[in-house]
């Protein structure tokens, strides 16, 4: 992988999940930077990673090559500005996580038609079992992408996008995703509570089911899901009477709505933003 100097603005969860990734990469721990306002996660980071921190952004700014903008989208406005009034900014590469900003307003934040890529993790990334949605316009070169690419590559997966309004599907689809199986397990370990089994059992039940099914998923590329759930379903089963429950009471609907409106929010956090 390419070593160019790093910068992280914003130490927070998604920033520590990549830096996790590129350290066990191999990158090399001299290349990165974490800048936050306060000290606490900037020692965590420090001490876990041996990277280079500071509570200056400016600082971050002139030791990088590349900038991670990875704070809130609500505070991305006074940041970028405050980044630009004191730094020159040409010839550096910017890689924004945060949802519902597009790169046309990521510039205008910048003062700049800067090359930013946006890209779209999830938390598993901490565990290196992340997937990135990415997307480029014709500011960033193939160098750069391929750079990106590799970065985010160190905690999972990646896709790229073509328009970048494929973005807000990555958001619906990856992005936010590990919530809904989150609350998936969380109704089921509660359920099984009910059924006279302690916290601890109910969430081991679950989330031993979970996990299996998704390595099923993972090492079977070329059955499909429909298949894979056959191969539980017995004819006549108690599998049979769950997942056409499930069916029936409109689960279906029920995603396809939830999927619709992550990505109705990014619609709307970009219009806001
Ligand atoms: N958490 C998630 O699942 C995902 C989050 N994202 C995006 O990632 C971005 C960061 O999210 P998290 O890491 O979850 O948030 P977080 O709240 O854990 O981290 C944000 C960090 O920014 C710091 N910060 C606040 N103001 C600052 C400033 N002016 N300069 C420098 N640092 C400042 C905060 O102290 C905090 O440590 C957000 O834009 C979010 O939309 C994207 C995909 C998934
Ligand atoms: O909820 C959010 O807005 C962010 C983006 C995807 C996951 N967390």
């Amino acid at each position: 992988m390419q070593q160019k100097k790093l910068a992280f603005i914003g130490a927070g969860n998604m920033s520590r999940s990549i830096i996790s990734g590129l350290i066990q990469s191999g990158y090399a721990k001299e290349n990165i930077l974490a800048a936050n306002p306060s000290t606490p996660k900037l020692d965590k980071l420090k001490e876990e990673f041996g990277i280079q921190t500071t509570q200056s952004n400016d600082e971050a700014c002139q030791f990088a090559d590349a900038i991670v903008l990875a704070v809130k989208p609500q505070i991305m406005g006074n940041m970028c500005a405050d980044l630009q009034k004191n730094n020159d900014l040409a010839g550096k590469l910017f890689l924004s996580i945060a949802a519902g900003l597009p790169v046309s307003r990521l510039q205008e934040m910048l003062g700049g038609d800067y090359p930013v890529v946006r890209i779209m993790p999830n938390t598993p990334s901490l565990l290196g079992k992340g997937m990135s949605g990415m997307y480029a316009d014709s500011t960033v070169s193939q160098e750069d992408r391929t750079y990106v690419d590799d970065v985010m590559n160190s905690v999972g997966e990646t896709v790229w996008v073509d328009h970048e309004d494929g973005i807000n599907g990555v958001i619906a689809a990856a992005g936010s995703s590990p919530a809904y199986f989150f609350l998936f397990l969380q109704n089921m370990q509660e359920e099984a509570m009910n059924m006279g089994f302690d916290k601890d059992q109910s969430r081991l039940m679950v989330q031993q089911a979970m996990l299996g099914a998704a390595e099923m998923v993972c090492n079977n590329p070329d059955l499909e899901l429909s298949e894979l759930r056959a191969q539980v379903t017995s004819k006549g089963g108690t599998t049979a009477q769950a997942v056409n429950t499930f069916i029936d009471e409109g689960l279906k609907d029920i995603i396809s709505k939830s999927m619709r409106a992550a990505v109705a929010r990014a619609e709307e956090m970009a219009k806001q933003l």
